[in-house]
């Protein structure tokens, strides 16, 4: 797919936020909901869903599949699916764009149908590792083909019915344990999945709520995923959650900038998500949640975030699965805080859309923080408060987590920092600059 001409954007320290602001549905849940509705049997509709280029590509390649899938004048979207097992063979490659999520989990549905699909993406999806899927597909029996360092482009020879297997995750991925789940589903048999650490469980509450048959067992730690295959999917009425990892930069911008006082309407708090805010509050950080409710089979709030003089923490390692993608932006309130930040155990960031580790210290640094760079994550030394001196340049990477986060450090800059690409936000986050500006009353 080509990627839109680059986009640059300068930003430099606006004044406090202010406002009350809804974020755009979880990118993770809509992604689950299209591809469950396309796979039961029936019409489900989902309200909320994030309508970002991402999500798109996984609706375009369900439909290319197969799949109805309209979007309603109210912005409700209406998928009719082709049951378990009743994936078509798609006439193109599916076009994943920037998604890491499309294609692993996509890759875990078609491994079990008997089709063959070839998946391509931009310049940094085809950079990204999916050996790590390819690995239990082809236990299962799929046959897959990929480029070198098992990157895309790539073609999988699905097969039914496929072989049923046990499987230990060797990374702390839901991305891969999606995979094989949904590879499970038109499986005869009991398909598992051993979690040593967990991840965010989106899936399992999805396919329970869409009638599948699946238990989760916990024992010392571990999280054992079992789902018995060839299944029935009943149609389902979703109701997709903000996104707390689009969230998770106004929660910073408000912490950081002094007399800022913000509302964030509607924030998916998934204990298996909401790492970031119990590490900004260990931190200092005036989060207070407000109307706990449940939507859609998730715990939601809505978050009151006011400024506060942050200090620096050592991020402990076991809460990396439920932060993964909001490291970017906690980089940036480790910046602004007092003292020195370790944030490690983080290793997975160097796979993500661009290696957020070294992209986020090369962009820190220009805009003047200190910052130590290691295998698994960086320390900070904080500047307690006072603003970074800015005047930079931030190359985003294809990467929309790091140009809203650099954004974010531009709100906190003397002088302002550019950003060379913004148009990779519109993968998650489209509506992330007008919400700027009505935070920052340039609205
Ligand atoms: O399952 C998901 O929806 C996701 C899982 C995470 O990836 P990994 O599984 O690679 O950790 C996360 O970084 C990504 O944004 C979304
Ligand atoms: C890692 C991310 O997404 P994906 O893996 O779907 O590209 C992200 O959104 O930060």
């Amino acid at each position: 797919m080509p990627h839109p001409a680059p986009r640059p954007f300068s930003i430099a320290a606006r004044g406090p936020l202010a406002g009350r602001i809804t974020v755009p549905g979880d990118k993770s849940i809509s992604h689950r909901a299209l591809m469950l509705g396309a796979l039961a049997v029936g019409t489900s509709r989902i309200t909320g869903l994030l309508e970002g280029e991402d999500v798109l590509a996984t609706a375009a390649a369900l439909r290319g599949m197969g799949a109805t899938i309209i979007r309603e004048d109210d912005g409700a979207w209406v998928v009719d699916g082709v049951g378990v097992g009743g994936l078509l063979q798609p006439e193109s490659a599916l076009e994943m764009g920037n998604s890491g999520t499309s294609t692993r989990l996509l890759m875990g549905l078609v491994a079990t149908h008997p089709i063959t699909t070839t998946f391509t993406g931009d310049a940094s999806l085809s950079k990204r590792p999916m050996g790590r899927v390819i690995e239990p597909l082809a236990q299962m029996g799929a046959d897959i083909t990929a480029s070198p360092g098992g990157r895309l482009p790539l073609m999988v020879r699905g097969i039914a019915p496929a072989v049923r297997i046990d499987y230990r995750l060797p990374v702390a991925s839901a991305q891969v344990k999606s995979a094989v789940l949904l590879a499970g589903l038109n499986t005869p048999g009991i398909t598992r999945v051993i979690e040593p650490v967990p991840t965010r469980d989106h899936s399992e509450r999805m396919l329970a709520g869409f009638g599948a048959d699946l238990t989760v067992e916990e024992t010392g730690g571990e999280r054992i995923i079992a789902i018995r295959g060839e299944a029935e999917l009943q149609p389902q009425q979703i109701t997709v959650p903000g996104d707390p990892s689009s969230a998770a930069f106004w929660a910073v911008a408000a912490s950081i900038v002094p007399e800022s006082d913000i509302v964030i309407a509607n924030v998916g708090l998934n204990p298996t998500r909401a790492g970031l805010f119990t590490v900004l509050r260990a931190m200092g950080a005036d989060i207070e949640e407000i109307d706990r409710r449940t939507v859609g089979g998730e715990p939601v709030a809505d978050l009151r975030v006011r400024h506060a003089a942050l200090s620096a923490i050592e991020v402990p390692h076991d809460l990396a699965p439920s932060m993964i993608d909001e490291y970017p932006i906690l980089f940036v309130a480790a910046a602004l805080a007092e003292g020195r930040t370790v944030a490690r155990g983080a290793e997975e960031l160097r796979v993500k859309e661009s290696d957020r580790i070294a992209v986020m210290a090369t962009a820190l640094r220009a805009a003047g923080a200190r910052i130590e760079e290691f295998e698994d994550g960086l320390t900070i030394e904080g500047r307690g408060g006072a603003p970074l001196a800015g005047n930079a340049h931030a190359a985003s990477h294809l990467d929309h987590r790091i140009a809203m986060a650099m954004t974010v450090a531009g709100l906190a800059a003397i002088a302002p920092i550019t950003i060379d690409d913004i148009a990779p936000v519109a993968t998650s986050y489209p509506a992330f600059f007008g919400t700027l500006d009505q935070l920052t009353g340039q609205a």
